[in-house]
């Protein structure tokens, strides 16, 4: 799939802006801070109904406005489809073939990206939120049953946390209440965790042959979902169901003390492996950038795997972070069938052969030329 055009209003420093792409490769150039990772933030929000570096909608609308609108054009492999989202103090709205969505998990997954970003490369030695947003923005874009499941989970997760707050540190308190919750709660994890752990085993039939080629079979590489709880991929629902039970009235008191709930979904963590040792801890940089890069590749295989097209890809000022061989797998396939759009300040950073195709914008101040 690609995105033929992009319209901007009032999004981030763009008053209006109408753009064409290449179905190839895009290049967004520019000095700092003059609109480039907006181009990439717009293009990421456009499919994902979400900015990947603020939670706050309220940012993306130009300073001083009521609203702002991102509009494009979808070419799917059964033709274009016109997306629209509009973010207003209200909310957001994402129309679809110009139908309002009544749910934005509906909308999210018609356009597919892989956002690879500077802060990706700490997805291995970042904090856990960092590599569960990971997993959780991965799945939801090929499933909008687990971006459902997920929402549902969230309100839960809330509400039993709502009733520990209002309880906490007392001696006394209603049980069967506390029960009600916990057994929704189990319900709702159990079915976040399983999606979680089948992405994983995916990702990894394709990350493991890819980590492998990129460092010449030198490194095979594993990537674990670990629970909190120490759960096992391998048990069946109600065998996970009755250790979060066990785990959660072990917790309880603990629970009650601090008003919060400590075991769950919302809790676990991914653990990456290179020859049978943990990169997080003992995995030099370079390593750890293989390592998100393969997950990156990984990705887009899956996306294509699930989808039967291949997602776009944006690659935000990452790569001059990576030296020539690491840019050579990314640019085998951006030179195939992978629409691209790369932001740099020069084209210094970048290999001659990647420009040579390439639609060139030159950004400076909100404005292209
Ligand atoms: N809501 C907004 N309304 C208007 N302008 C905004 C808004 N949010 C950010 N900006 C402006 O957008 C510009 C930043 O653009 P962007 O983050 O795309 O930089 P960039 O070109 O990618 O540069 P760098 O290479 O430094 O990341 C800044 O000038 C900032 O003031």
């Amino acid at each position: 799939m690609h995105i033929e055009k992009l319209k901007l209003s009032n999004y981030r420093n763009y008053e209006h802006l109408e753009l064409d792409f290449s179905p190839k490769i895009n290049v967004f150039i520019g000095q700092n801070a003059q609109g480039k990772t907006n181009l990439m933030e717009a293009i990421y929000v456009l499919a994902m109904a979400k900015s990947h570096r603020t939670a706050n909608d309220k940012e993306l609308i130009r300073w001083e406005q009521d609203y702002g609108k991102i509009e494009g054009v979808i070419e799917r492999r059964y033709g274009p489809i016109p997306m629209e989202l509009l973010f207003s103090k209200k909310g957001k709205k994402g129309k679809v073939n110009h139908i309002e969505q009544s749910k934005l998990s509906q909308y999210i997954g018609q356009m597919n990206v892989v956002m690879f970003a500077p802060e990706d490369l700490h997805v291995v030695k970042g904090s856990p939120q960092v590599r569960r947003r990971f997993i959780d923005m991965e799945i939801g874009q090929i499933s909008s049953v687990y971006l459902h499941d997920l929402l549902q989970y969230q309100k839960i997760l809330k509400q039993r946390n709502l009733f520990l707050k209002a309880h906490q540190g007392r001696q006394k308190i209603d049980e069967v209440m506390l029960d009600v919750y916990t057994e929704q709660f189990i319900a709702a994890a159990i079915k976040i965790i399983r999606k979680r752990y089948q992405f994983i085993e995916m990702l990894q039939e394709w990350a493991e042959p890819i980590h492998a080629g990129i460092t010449q079979q030198a490194e095979t590489l594993v990537i674990k979902y670990k629970t909190v709880t120490g759960m096992q991929a391998q048990w069946s629902s109600e065998e996970m169901a009755e250790h979060l039970r066990q785990k959660s009235t072990e917790a309880r008191s603990r629970e009650l003390e601090r008003g919060v709930t400590l075991v769950g979904p919302h809790r676990d963590d991914l653990q990456f492996f290179v020859n049978d040792y943990d990169v997080q801890v003992f995995g030099s940089q370079g390593q750890q950038r293989t390592t998100a890069l393969s997950l990156k590749l990984a990705e887009i295989e899956l996306i294509k795997q699930e989808t039967k097209e291949a997602p776009i890809l944006l690659l935000d000022d990452v790569l001059s972070e990576l030296d020539e061989y690491r840019q050579s797998h990314l640019l085998n396939i951006m030179q195939g069938e992978v629409q691209t759009f790369v932001t740099t300040p020069s084209v210094e950073g970048i290999h001659h052969d990647t420009i040579k195709h390439a639609k060139m914008f030159h950004v400076e101040r909100g404005i292209i030329k």
